[in-house]
């Protein structure tokens, strides 16, 4: 079967990967109340389409802090590629390099920088951190993100501790014992190879790691160690994308971690327009979570995202097809996009204006 939805993607991941590291992927915290309100925001608007425009080259291109994108989209940082396939993040380098979009490459890549940079030479990516107990390890990953050319840092600002997952606690979810993070001392995360039943792997070391005392004051001790522009992910509120600006940051991801983090937070397109509000033009306002059609992509647009990131539909083509299948999901995505743009009339990125959309159901009208 050749997947022509993203859906059926994961319908093909899910029968090849063990149980416990496909609910490693997909699970959300607590409830789950959050990853599947991210799934369902995209329901609450409807395109307007506009008809008699000329749609015969449609453009999705653009650029984002420098990087020339072939589409407003790139690849959430997600931890441990080699889950999904042996080749791990060097292939969904190499996968989005083809399809000219970002890759953002997580704190706990399963490959090394410098491996993931190699195998996709020029490409457009930055690199993802916590904020670690080791400050030494940070100053490093900084230099090695500019020696390896990533081109921007993003702070994940949403985990001062991770997420209470209950199917990982379930699964007593362990990382194999061949697979740690890459780009940290392997010490570090091998343990997670013994996790007892009724705890997860994942959270046990990244307790030992993450710093939670880390606070504004904090950001301009990153900012004096790198060149590199300086991206927060996690903001859901007006309040912390304006503090965010006031201490020089370069551009901002709203996101709940795909409902990962805290459970009952609100789907990062519902407080989008909040945010997108608060900040400078100048500064540009990226969003994920439950992203799963080009249709999808086209309404972020529209409530003002510059671009969007997709977290687990990656994973899934990673894990059926490697490259190829992590390609085949980003090129349909885009392929999606377009021809959003061309059924709604909206040919370019600016006609994905705030008109482009209206709210579902319609508001009530006014009794008489
Ligand atoms: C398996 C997995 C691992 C993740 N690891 C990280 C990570 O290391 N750093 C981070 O900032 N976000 C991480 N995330 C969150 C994603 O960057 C992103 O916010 C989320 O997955 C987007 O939602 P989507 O998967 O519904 O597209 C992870 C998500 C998943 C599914
Ligand atoms: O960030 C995450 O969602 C995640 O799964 C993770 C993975 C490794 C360490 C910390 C968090």
């Amino acid at each position: 079967m050749v997947p022509l939805t993203l859906a059926e993607h994961g319908a093909l991941a899910k029968g090849l990967l063990p149980a416990a590291i496909w609910d490693f992927f997909e699970g959300g915290a607590g409830t789950e109340w959050t990853r599947r309100a991210n799934l369902d925001a995209w329901r609450h608007h409807v395109l307007r389409p506009r008809v008699l425009v000329d749609v015969s080259a449609p453009d999705c291109g653009t650029e984002l802090l420098g990087a020339r994108l072939t589409a407003p989209f790139g690849v959430a940082p997600m931890a441990y590629h080699r889950l999904a396939h042996p080749e791990g993040e060097c292939a969904t380098a190499r996968a989005a390099s083809e399809a000219g979009v970002l890759l953002i490459v997580s704190i706990f890549a399963s490959r090394t920088l410098e491996q993931i940079a190699a195998a996709a030479p020029g490409a457009p990516r930055w690199l993802q951190l916590y904020w670690l107990r080791d400050r030494e390890a940070l100053t490093m990953l900084a230099r090695r993100a500019e020696q390896a050319d990533y081109r921007a840092l993003v702070l994940t600002v949403d985990a001062p501790k991770v997420g209470r997952r209950l199917r990982d606690l379930r699964n007593a979810f362990a990382l194999p014992a061949d697979l740690t993070a890459a780009n940290l001392d392997p010490r570090l995360t091998s343990s997670a190879g013994h996790s007892a039943a009724g705890r997860s792997g994942i959270e046990e070391h990244s307790r030992q790691q993450f710093d939670p005392t880390v606070s504004w004051a904090d950001l301009a001790w990153l900012r004096a160690r790198t060149r590199l522009p300086l991206v927060l992910k996690g903001v859901l509120t007006a309040e912390d994308a304006r503090l965010a600006v006031e201490h020089g940051v370069d551009a901002l991801i709203v996101s709940n971690h795909g409902g990962r983090q805290l459970d009952g937070v609100p789907p990062a397109l519902a407080v989008l327009p909040e945010v997108v509000d608060a900040v400078p033009a100048e500064c540009p306002v990226l969003v994920d979570g439950g992203l799963r059609h080009g249709s999808d992509l086209a309404t972020a647009l529209a409530l003002g995202a510059r671009a969007a990131l997709v977290g687990r539909p990656v994973l899934w083509g990673l894990a059926h097809g490697g490259a190829d299948g992590a390609r085949a999901v980003l090129d349909l995505l885009r392929e999606e996009l377009l021809d959003t743009m061309v059924l709604a009339g909206r040919p370019t990125l600016a006609a994905l204006d705030r008109d482009a959309l209206a709210p579902w159901p319609p508001a009530a009208a006014a009794p008489l």
